[in-house]
């Protein structure tokens, strides 16, 4: 057991997918896998090993937020050897380019965080995806006709703004999409020696107001969960 997952040694696999949702890893872990064991349900933040195409998997809740990301991903790797972590998040679309439910494979992060600036004496860090991962994904999706948008998304701290202006700076500079945990659990994965990406659906678009609902975020972006499971 660790501090917040109260798994045994052994009853994670190497590559967890990584939902912000709970209820999402539930609904990965009863469509998508087979051979099913729960081992988590500290603080109702579900946890499931199973099988996909024969290969052993896990999908954690990670809550939302750079804090609960990272106390999730910090124990993943440091309590049960976890090696591959792959977000699998919605997100709100801030470029004119991006549509609701299109599909961002997260090259880098930019953030509102200052949780790195903590950690670099004021400076800037650069968080990446693992290039592995990162091309795994993009050419199972070119090879399965799976339509996906590459390239460099916010972190932010907030969720509500006061002013949607805000969101113009970074999409003057090509930022596709905003969600709220990559830069933690890429900075984390770069510290830690192991790999990780953020492959996200976009549930909503920031600009025009486009939305999609709770119930399509958690059971219908399913294209993501089937991107990620065969990285596995
Ligand atoms: O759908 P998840 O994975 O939770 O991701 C996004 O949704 C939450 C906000 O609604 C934040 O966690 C954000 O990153
Ligand atoms: O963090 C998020 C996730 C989805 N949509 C947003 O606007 N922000």
């Amino acid at each position: 057991m660790s501090v917040h997952i109260g798994a045994k040694e052994g009853q994670i696999a190497e590559t967890v997918l990584l939902p912000g949702d709970p209820l999402r890893a539930k609904f990965i872990a009863e469509n998508f896998l087979e051979n099913v064991e729960c081992y988590n349900e500290v603080r109702g933040m579900y946890g499931f090993t199973g099988y996909y195409k024969g290969k052993r998997v896990s999908v954690q809740g990670t809550g939302m937020g750079v804090p609960s990301i990272s106390i999730y991903v910090n124990e993943l790797i440091n309590s049960y050897g976890v090696k591959n972590l792959i977000r699998i998040g919605t997100c709100g679309a801030i470029n004119e380019n991006i549509k609701v439910r299109d599909i961002i494979l997260a090259m880098t992060s930019c953030t509102t965080s200052n949780i790195n600036r903590i950690n670099f004496n004021g400076l800037d860090y650069a968080p990446a995806a693992s290039f592995d991962l990162l091309y795994k994904a993009y050419e199972y999706s070119k090879n399965n006709g799976i339509d996906v948008k590459v390239g460099n998304i916010l972190t932010e701290d907030s969720f509500y703004h006061d002013d949607r202006e805000f969101y113009k700076i970074w999409a003057k500079y090509g930022v596709l999409a905003v969600e709220m945990e990559t830069t933690a659990l890429y900075t984390l994965a770069a510290k830690y020696g192991v790999n990780a990406l953020t492959i996200l659906t976009v549930s909503d678009h920031v600009i025009t107001g486009e939305e999609t609902t709770a119930q399509e975020r958690q059971t219908t972006f399913t294209k993501m969960m089937e991107i990620a499971l065969n990285l596995a």
